[in-house]
């Protein structure tokens, strides 16, 4: 069973402290991993948090507003390299053989805006044993210089390329939340919860539990959104929060 897990950096973070890395979160993460029966069968991504986002705020980056600036653009790289060594070392503290992928090197995006992204690499790290982490992070893009790549963006990639049997997004939320506060179980389209979505109520380029929404509705696997406490029983196969159901079938 190969599953994609995506870590939200509002998680592994503290969200409003710049660069800061939330230890206890991580590692109480990284042990519901190493404690689940899913192995070494696991592609990791994680989002920016107060790595990534403040950075890209800074220079006015987001998904689809690039940028020149090489400063800029080192500096939100940078940041988010060093996020993904900070995961990547709690991983192989606990002995999980992590390793790290950084899409910026590999991943583009058209004048459209449409994204490719090379998988062999991460398909053949898979079969080799080892457990490849990526994360968001800048990409290429055809007349903008670089923008955002979220995390949620490399989800949607990953999935069907390593034949994901299972997807998971963990986030600070239990779930996607509607009016009243309660968990919505299931989701099949945007325009049913267009109303409840918002964007994240911390520094966030790539549109919060919206855009979290609409990239997980583009995938033909079901996807689930949940909480921190909930990861030991999505990993144990169970769907807490809210499972989004795509609709692109392919
Ligand atoms: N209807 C909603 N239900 C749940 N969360 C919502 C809703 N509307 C807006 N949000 C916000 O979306 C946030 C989750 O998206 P966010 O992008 O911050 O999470 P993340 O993916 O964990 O972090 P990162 O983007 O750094 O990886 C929540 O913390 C909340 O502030
Ligand atoms: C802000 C950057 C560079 C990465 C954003 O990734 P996300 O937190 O998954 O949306």
């Amino acid at each position: 069973m190969t599953v994609v897990l995506k870590l939200g950096g509002s998680v592994i973070t503290e969200k409003d402290e710049p660069e800061t890395v939330d230890r206890a979160a991580l590692s109480a993460a990284v042990t519901a991993i190493v404690e689940s029966a899913v192995g070494d069968d696991i592609v990791i991504v994680h989002g920016g948090g107060s790595f990534g986002h403040h950075h890209a705020a800074e220079y006015g980056v987001s998904t689809t507003a690039g940028t020149h600036n090489v400063a800029g653009v080192q500096a939100i790289h940078g940041a988010m390299c060093r996020l993904n060594a900070a995961v990547v070392d709690a991983l192989t503290d606990q002995g999980v053989p992590a390793v790290p992928v950084h899409p910026f090197s590999a991943a583009t995006r058209d004048a459209d805006g449409a994204l490719s992204l090379p998988t062999d690499q991460i398909t053949t790290l898979l079969d080799e044993g080892f457990v490849p982490v990526l994360h968001g992070d800048l990409v290429a893009h055809a007349g903008e210089g670089a923008t955002v790549l979220s995390g949620d963006e490399l989800v949607v990639e990953l999935a069907p390329a390593v034949n994901a049997d299972r997807v998971g997004v963990c986030s600070t939320v239990p779930g996607v939340l509607d009016e009243d506060g309660a968990v919505v179980d299931s989701i099949e389209s945007f325009d049913a919860v267009a109303a409840v979505l918002g964007e994240s109520d911390a520094t966030d380029v790539s549109g919060g539990m919206a855009g979290k929404v609409r990239a997980l509705l583009a995938l033909s696997a079901p996807a689930v959104v949940f909480g921190p406490d909930a990861l030991p029983a999505f990993l144990a196969g169970e769907s807490p929060g809210t499972t989004i159901t795509g609709d692109r079938g392919d």
